[in-house]
């Protein structure tokens, strides 16, 4: 995939399983779908409703005897029969989860509910894809996962970091009453081929705005600090913690940590435009992974600088300009 060769055989070593994936034909999760279906063993059914994804992530897949697409929104209920349950439905750009907040966060409640019921109705094991949000803007750096956080529970972020924080309640709550098998990875920022060109977050924006030869759009104070997961680790830590032992929360992400300055830097040397910074943007972030690597055996392999290129290209194909000789 894009340069980057792949490990593993797609995970679940049981025979026969079948896995549901919520939010498969986003980002992270259209990602997901390729590695899970190198293990022929695996069926792979995709539940998203396309508001942030399209069919075309999973264009390679469609008509495949092992994989399925429903159009499908979370917050209703569903009553299918699988093994293993990725629960990624939600969006996760701060511009499409602030559009509709109470869509958001009915989303991460109703959502999860309806996901929770469904492994208990079936006995499947369900991990969430959580966020580095629920610790808000940190005052603890780096962030381990005993950390609680620092999130304003009123704000124009609140629809997804509390969202995302009630969502881990339910999983957890679900676990002890029902003994439903759970899984939580708090996701630290990710990028990689097939996010969306418009979706608004920070690495996205710069790679098209450089192909597009517009200024890098910093806001400010351009000293904040993120730390850049390439996908294709961060899909093998998924699977490492979906079929490990550990029920988490489990940080996953690449502790390399820039500003964004430095990101602007990375991407290209343009010109850059100081712009406006939206309420609440934590200050700094930066996974502590030690639990990830002692309990999953898992770390990151692509840097920053490794994995932009493969995302270019990507981007250049898309937008149909090629690299200039
Ligand atoms: N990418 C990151 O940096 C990052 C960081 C932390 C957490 N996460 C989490 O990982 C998951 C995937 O993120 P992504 O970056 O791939 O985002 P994405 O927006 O590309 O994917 C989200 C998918 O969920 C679908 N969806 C949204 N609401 C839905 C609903 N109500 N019903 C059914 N489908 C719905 C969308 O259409 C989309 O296909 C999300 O849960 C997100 O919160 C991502
Ligand atoms: O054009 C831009 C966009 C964003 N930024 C800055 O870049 C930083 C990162 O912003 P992004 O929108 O990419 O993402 P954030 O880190 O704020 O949120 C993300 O966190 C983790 C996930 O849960 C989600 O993918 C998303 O909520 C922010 O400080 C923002 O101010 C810019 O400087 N310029």
């Amino acid at each position: 995939m894009n340069g980057v060769e792949e490990e593993g055989d797609g995970g679940g070593d049981q025979a026969n399983m079948r896995i549901l994936i919520t939010g498969g034909a986003g980002f992270i999760g259209s990602h997901l779908v390729d590695r899970l279906m190198r293990n022929e063993k695996n069926e792979v059914i995709v539940v998203d409703n396309y508001f942030t994804g399209s069919k075309d992530n999973l264009k390679q897949w469609i008509g495949h005897p092992r994989f399925e697409l429903i159009r499908h929104d979370v917050t209703e209920p569903l009553f299918l029969e699988v093994d293993q349950i990725y629960h990624l439905a939600c969006p996760a750009s701060p511009i499409f989860y602030k559009h509709n907040p109470v869509k958001t966060i009915k989303t991460n409640v109703m959502g999860t509910l309806n996901m929770l019921g469904l492994a208990k109705r079936v006995g499947a094991r369900i991990l969430l894809t959580s966020t580095s949000e629920v610790y808000g803007d940190p005052l603890e750096h780096p962030q381990t996962e005993s950390y609680w956080g620092n999130v304003n529970p009123i704000g124009v972020r609140s629809c997804y970091d509390e969202g995302k924080r009630v969502a881990e309640t339910l999983m957890f709550d679900y676990h002890r009453q029902h003994g439903i098998e759970i899984r939580i990875a708090r996701i630290f920022n990710t990028y990689g081929p097939r996010m969306n060109i418009d979706d608004g977050r920070v690495v996205s924006n710069f790679i098209a705005q450089a192909i597009r030869e517009e200024p890098l759009t910093v806001q400010l104070p351009g000293t904040q600090t993120r730390s850049f997961c390439y996908v294709s680790d961060m899909v093998d830590g998924l699977v490492r913690l979906m079929d490990g032992e550990h029920t988490g929360p489990i940080n996953i992400g690449n502790p390399g940590e820039f500003t964004m300055l430095e990101l602007a830097e990375t991407v290209k040397e343009v010109k850059i435009l100081t712009v406006e910074n939206t309420p609440d943007d934590p200050r700094q972030r930066k996974p502590d992974i030690s639990k990830a690597n002692e309990l999953l055996g898992w770390e990151p392999k692509i840097k920053l600088r490794d994995g932009v290129p493969f995302m270019e290209e990507d981007f250049r194909q898309r937008l149909c300009v090629p690299k200039k000789a």
